[in-house]
């Protein structure tokens, strides 16, 4: 019957279709959907195409997502839902949002067809596709819009696209790692987190932390090869920096990543391991940082009421302290050969050395995870080879992943840092004066480049480690505590032992440091000092010549540490960044 109206062959389907009052060929291929334009004189106009694998999803009759409306039901209409792309004025990535066409055709058999070869092309096409979700939303996270973000503009999309979700808001810090850690995962293709990058990295910890319990792998160990994990990670920014969401996708746009979620992308991940003798600390894919990024982050945390704006207040009072670190800094350089930190390169979607690095990264593997495990052997520890050192007072020393471009800072700490290349950037900013300082902070506004300061450093490394000057070395005093948990949770428990004031009554010697308000401050340091007491407040009431690790927006309980690169240890729904800018 429908014969004459749809051709169906078994490469091709094609049919006459009506959008609004125009006529269009319509055809479906095994990659795109098309369909052009046929003026009164039968000849062919414009085409508009969609790859299958960005289809959204197809529904009878007429009907609006967002928000949701039914218009007037018609059996001969279908409705197509699929990825639009948006251009973003001059910077670099694209915010994607929902494209909808209604399609009337000549008959409901016709419509019937288009509708179920639509849906057998999305289901033969887009295999890697997620069904099933577990969702954790932070209702405290940046603005605390991570409910709203979530029921407004996600939840009908992936109700579109026929995804369920098991969705849990969080009561408290810590709920979703331990979820992901311990409960029956079965049937969940990803996780997804709605808030910031410290929401991100709890999800992050339960995933790689459950992956290495089921290979039987000890996260302790600085030296073992660590198990890649299989369940991809989603992240709907909601959060006050979103870097890796940024960075990963090239916007900070809830929609854009349910978008890619939707339609299962999947982007590899470096994760650098952070260890304190042989204890894990903290894993980190964005920064970790000492010096100036550890006071700012500790400072604000006393102002978490300001949202977002507390990283801005922050930079400033610590900006205006003016500080310098002691300390040594010891590396593993990276193969110099493949890539580096000033090759003014960008790492986009479809990288090729990122995609080069899993052969490197991955050797025997034929891309099945399970061979890992039965090769874990074969590897190197990844920290044997000459260590390069280098001691002195530092503004900061920051570790990254990636780039780290967040809206804040478009370009990032590290602009040409790959996300999925098995190397961490290294910058060390050495001490200067202030204007040096603020003018290498502003380059992380701009395109100029911020390591051409004659006291900027960075080096493309595997691994670094960090020891405080002789004579302030830190103590044992977690000595007996063989999980991470324990000491953090310590810290965060009584945010008040971040401050200075049990430091005043023990022994002491002293040091002095210029704060910018113009007073000289002492540094009083103990020989019973705790390392988590080192932050003071805004203009040093008591400046240290200790700071502490801001890791993704954590503090570190520890101040001597190894940290490791573990090359594409943990997957994202996201593709990296597509360049709308054409460069
Ligand atoms: C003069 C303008 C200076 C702009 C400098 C921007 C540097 C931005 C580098 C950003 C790296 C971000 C790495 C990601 C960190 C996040 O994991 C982590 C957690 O995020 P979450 O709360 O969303 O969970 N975020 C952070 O640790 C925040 C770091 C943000 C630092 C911003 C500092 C702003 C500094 C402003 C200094 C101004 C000096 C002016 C003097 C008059
Ligand atoms: N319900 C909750 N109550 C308090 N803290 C929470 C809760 N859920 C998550 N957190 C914690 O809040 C921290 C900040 O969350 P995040 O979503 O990254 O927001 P932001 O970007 O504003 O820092 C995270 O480290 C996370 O562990
Ligand atoms: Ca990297």
């Amino acid at each position: 019957m429908i014969g004459k109206e749809m051709e169906i062959d078994s490469v091709r389907v094609e049919s006459s279709l009506w959008v609004g009052n125009k006529r269009f060929k319509a055809s479906l291929s095994e990659w795109y959907f098309s369909w052009t334009e046929i003026d009164k004189r039968n000849r062919e106009k414009k085409t508009v195409s969609v790859p299958v694998s960005e289809v959204i999803g197809v529904k009878e009759g007429r009907e609006e997502i967002q928000p949701r409306k039914k218009l007037e039901d018609s059996d001969l209409d279908f409705t197509l839902f699929y990825v639009k792309r948006n251009r973003r004025g001059n910077t670099r990535g694209t915010l994607w949002s929902l494209g909808r066409t209604q399609f009337c055709c000549p008959s409901r058999d016709v419509r019937d067809q288009w509708i179920t070869q639509l849906r057998t092309a999305l289901k033969t096409h887009s295999p890697s596709r997620p069904h099933r979700l577990l969702v954790f939303i932070n209702p405290f996270g940046g603005k605390k819009r991570g409910k709203q973000i979530y029921h407004s503009l996600v939840s009908p999309l992936f109700e579109l696209a026929g995804i369920s979700c098991h969705v849990v808001v969080t009561e408290r810090a810590n709920q979703a790692r331990d979820y992901i850690l311990k409960k029956d995962l079965t049937g969940f293709e990803g996780v997804i987190c709605v808030g910031g990058d410290g929401m991100f990295s709890e999800l992050m910890h339960g995933v790689i932390g459950r992956t290495q319990q089921e290979a039987g792998v000890s996260e302790h160990n600085p030296t073992v090869m660590l198990q890649p994990c299989d369940l991809h990670i989603g992240i709907i920014p909601a959060g006050s920096t979103d870097c890796v969401c940024f960075a990963t996708v090239g916007v900070n746009d809830p929609v854009t990543s349910a978008l890619h979620i939707i339609i299962g992308d999947s982007q590899p991940l470096d994760v650098c391991s952070v260890h304190h003798k042989s204890t894990l600390v903290k894993y980190s894919v964005s920064m970790v940082g000492y010096g100036f990024y550890g006071d700012v982050l500790a400072e604000s945390e006393r102002h978490r009421w300001m949202g977002p704006l507390r990283y801005d207040y922050s930079g400033c009072m610590v900006f205006l302290c003016n500080r310098n670190y002691p300390g040594l800094v010891q590396y593993l350089p990276a193969d110099s050969h493949v890539s580096s930190p000033r090759d003014n390169t960008r790492c986009l979607a479809g990288c090729r050395v990122c995609s080069e690095s899993k052969e490197r990264l991955f050797p025997h593997s034929d891309s099945s995870s399970s061979l890992y495990s039965t090769n874990l052997s074969q590897y190197s520890s990844g920290l044997e080879g000459e260590w390069v050192t280098i001691e002195g007072k530092f503004k900061c020393v920051s570790l990254t992943c990636m780039s780290s471009s967040c809206p804040r800072s478009p370009t990032g700490l590290s602009p040409s840092a790959h996300l999925a290349d098995g190397t961490v950037d290294l910058i060390l900013v050495r001490e200067t004066n202030p204007l040096g300082f603020l003018t290498y902070l502003h380059r992380h506004t701009t395109t100029q480049d911020q390591f051409d300061l004659p006291f900027v450093e960075v080096h493309r490394v595997r691994a670094v480690r960090f020891f405080l000057q002789p004579g302030e070395e830190e103590e044992e005093e977690y000595e007996e505590e063989t999980e991470i948990e324990s000491s953090f949770e310590r810290v965060l428990e009584d945010p008040d032992k971040l401050h200075t004031g049990d430091i005043a009554n023990s022994q002491s010697k002293s040091t002095s440091q210029q704060c910018l308000a113009g007073q000289e401050r002492e540094t009083v340091k103990s020989p019973r000092r705790k390392k988590r007491n080192f932050v003071c407040g805004p203009c040093c009431t008591k400046p240290p010549s200790v700071s502490v690790w801001n890791c993704d927006g954590e503090i570190l309980p520890h101040t001597e540490i190894l940290c490791r690169v573990h090359g594409q240890l943990v997957r994202l729904f996201a593709r990296g960044i597509e360049d709308s800018t054409g460069a």
